[in-house]
């Protein structure tokens, strides 16, 4: 089976409630190549519920944007620099600076959502994702991110 990116965090980078293999509680979202993108599928738990149940509430969809974002600048980084994630180099460790979420229409509850990474740019440390999230019926958010690369 495909690894995915966040399985090569390293141990103790994987405390991100989103995405991180070592918080319990958390979502465990998995990030993968799908050709020059990057892909996530997640099924909310009811619990995560908006304003009636059928739809999700906003801050699990900005989430998962979030998780599959900076897992994706890290992804387009690396591709970049033609290295390979557990290559034994330096992890390239990126975090969000900034996030713009447009809703489109609501998030259905009960569905595999489907998160889409594309790259925009890279410049220096600063990578922009284009992201989006699809329902049953189309796409339900896009996001924009300005991803960070950590200084090692
Ligand atoms: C795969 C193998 C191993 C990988 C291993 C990876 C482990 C990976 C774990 C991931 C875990 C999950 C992650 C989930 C995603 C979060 O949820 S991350 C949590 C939410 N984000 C944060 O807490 C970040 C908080 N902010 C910060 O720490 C700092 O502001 C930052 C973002 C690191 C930037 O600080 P800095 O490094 O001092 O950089 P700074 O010089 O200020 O800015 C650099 C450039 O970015 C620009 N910039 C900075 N912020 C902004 C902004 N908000 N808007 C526009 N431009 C900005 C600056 O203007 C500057 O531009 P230039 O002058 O270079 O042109």
């Amino acid at each position: 089976m495909t690894a995915a990116f966040q399985d090569f965090y390293p141990d103790e980078f994987s405390h991100c409630y989103g995405c991180g293999s070592q918080n319990p509680q958390g979502h465990h979202l998995k990030s993968y190549w799908d050709g020059e993108e990057t892909i996530a599928r997640f099924t909310p738990d009811a619990k995560y519920s908006g304003g009636v149940p059928e739809h999700v509430y906003g801050g699990m969809v900005a989430s998962l944007l979030d998780c599959h974002g900076t897992a994706s600048a890290a992804a387009f980084t690396y591709r970049a620099l033609n290295r390979e994630m557990g290559d034994g180099g330096d992890p390239v460790r990126f975090v969000t600076a900034s996030l713009k979420v447009d809703f489109l229409k609501p998030t259905p509850m009960g569905v595999e959502l489907v998160v889409r990474g594309k790259l925009r740019s890279i410049d220096g440390r600063k990578v922009w994702v284009d992201l989006s999230l699809t329902g049953n019926d189309g796409i339900c958010a896009k996001g924009e991110m300005l991803a960070i690369r950590l200084r090692t």
